[in-house]
């Protein structure tokens, strides 16, 4: 276990923060996150351990996976222990509703979501069982949702995807926690904390499945009920908002090597790093903890200084996706990200619904050019001219590329 440099903040206008409890060197290793849950990408389930989120590195001769006890094959291990300690902890929950949340939609992006969502609702019962409890899993349940600013189109998925998930606490993990029925009630309206925003929703359509999902449960049809299920409804909705909002992805050069950009192999919620805020100039990157350290996990993200950072300073993270990558790949939108203060900004806006108000941004848009986000890829591009690599810190403080290995 390594030390976090940081702290919780907050600001007027970002709210929650985190900063520097400490002077830092650029390069220093600022907080090691470990997820809350955890999910393989779909399109990669076949080879990442669906336990300890290892992933095969032998592309060529690809090991043998072990599917669940169940050969349900939605999920695959790389040992047997692995799928035993799996099956206990979440596959004896998930396995049989799997089928139905992987037919969702011919899309990989709304089953990663909802795979995902499925996955902090089991851990939940965990929570609440005390079975298994996470590091501030209370954090969690307190992340923005930005519920109301998605379009209509997502609006809908996110409904289909919160029926479907709300089905399953009703039928897969609220049993485990009631004796006798007359418990059924208070355990679907406990099993996720209260939330503002949830009391603002209003779900479509939503009549029909409140009469299956009564019937299915056997419950009495009554107002209370009713009134019940449907909160529990509009919580998950807020659950899925807030995944969108505030989940990491992680990416690897292993597919495709270190001259190919990285691919997504899993995503997770990490509840305390969720309160790194924004930058269109950050000080802080991040990496994905492949293989286990002494003080780190597969799973877990190791987010580490760029810049040197004074005591008290506020971290900051770009969210815009292969920001970097950009000058590598020279595509097409790089300017459009990197220099436009005015394009970032409703990239920004559209894609994570707030108004930036990091440095840069404030300084640009006084028309004071910030180019201090230019020296993190001077600094950290990997110089291997054919690698489309970035510069990693190791605890031993040396730094090294993290797709072709090389170090600085
Ligand atoms: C992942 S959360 C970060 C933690 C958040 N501040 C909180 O209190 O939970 C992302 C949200 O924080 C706020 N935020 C993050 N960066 C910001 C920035 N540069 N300017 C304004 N708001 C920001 C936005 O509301 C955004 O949707």
């Amino acid at each position: 276990m390594t030390e976090n440099k940081v702290n919780l903040a907050f600001k007027e206008q970002k709210g929650r923060c985190l900063i520097t409890n400490q002077n830092v060197s650029q390069g220093d290793i600022l907080l090691v996150s470990k997820p809350y849950a955890i999910v393989p990408s779909i399109t990669k389930k076949n080879d990442i351990c669906a336990n300890c989120i290892c992933i095969s590195k032998h592309q060529t001769h690809p090991r043998e996976m072990i599917v669940c006890r169940k050969s349900c094959h939605h999920v695959f291990y790389c040992s047997n222990k692995c799928e035993q300690q799996h099956w206990e902890k979440f596959h004896q929950y998930e396995c049989s509703f799997l089928d139905k949340v992987c037919a969702l939609q011919d899309n990989d992006y709304v089953i990663n979501y909802a795979l995902l969502v499925m996955r902090m609702l089991t851990q939940r019962l965990h929570d609440i069982l005390n079975t298994s409890p996470t590091v501030s899993s209370e954090d969690v349940w307190t992340m923005l949702s930005h519920f109301d600013e998605f379009t209509k189109e997502k609006k809908n998925e996110f409904e289909t995807v919160a029926k479907i998930l709300t089905e399953y606490i009703l039928v897969k993990l609220i049993p485990h926690l009631i004796k006798d029925s007359h418990e059924f009630i208070g355990s679907i309206q406990s099993f996720l904390p209260d939330h503002t925003d949830a009391k603002k929703v209003e779900i479509n359509n939503s009549d029909q499945w409140l009469s299956q999902m009564i019937h299915l449960c056997l419950l009495f049809n009554d107002d209370t009920t009713i009134k019940v299920v449907k909160y529990l409804l509009n919580k998950v909705y807020i659950v899925i908002c807030m995944e969108e909002v505030n989940s990491f992805f992680h990416r690897t050069f292993v597919y495709d090597g270190y001259s190919q950009p990285p691919h997504v192999y899993a995503l997770g919620v990490y509840p305390f790093a969720t309160f790194i805020n924004h930058s269109c100039s950050p000080n802080v990157e991040r990496f994905s903890a492949e293989e286990d350290g002494t003080k780190f996990h597969m799973g877990d993200i190791v987010f580490f200084a760029t810049h040197l950072m004074k005591q008290g300073e506020e971290l900051g993270l770009s969210y815009l996706k292969g920001q970097y990558d950009l000058y590598i790949k020279d595509q097409v939108n790089a300017d459009e990200i990197i220099n436009s203060q005015v394009n970032r900004k409703q990239r920004i806006k559209n894609e994570y619904f707030f108004d930036c108000e990091c440095t840069r941004c404030l300084n640009e848009s006084k028309g004071e050019l910030d180019k201090s986000f230019m020296n993190f890829v001077k600094e950290f591009k990997c110089t291997n001219l054919k690698c489309q690599g970035w510069f990693i810190p190791s605890f031993e403080k040396q730094m090294y590329c993290e797709a072709c290995k090389i170090s600085r």
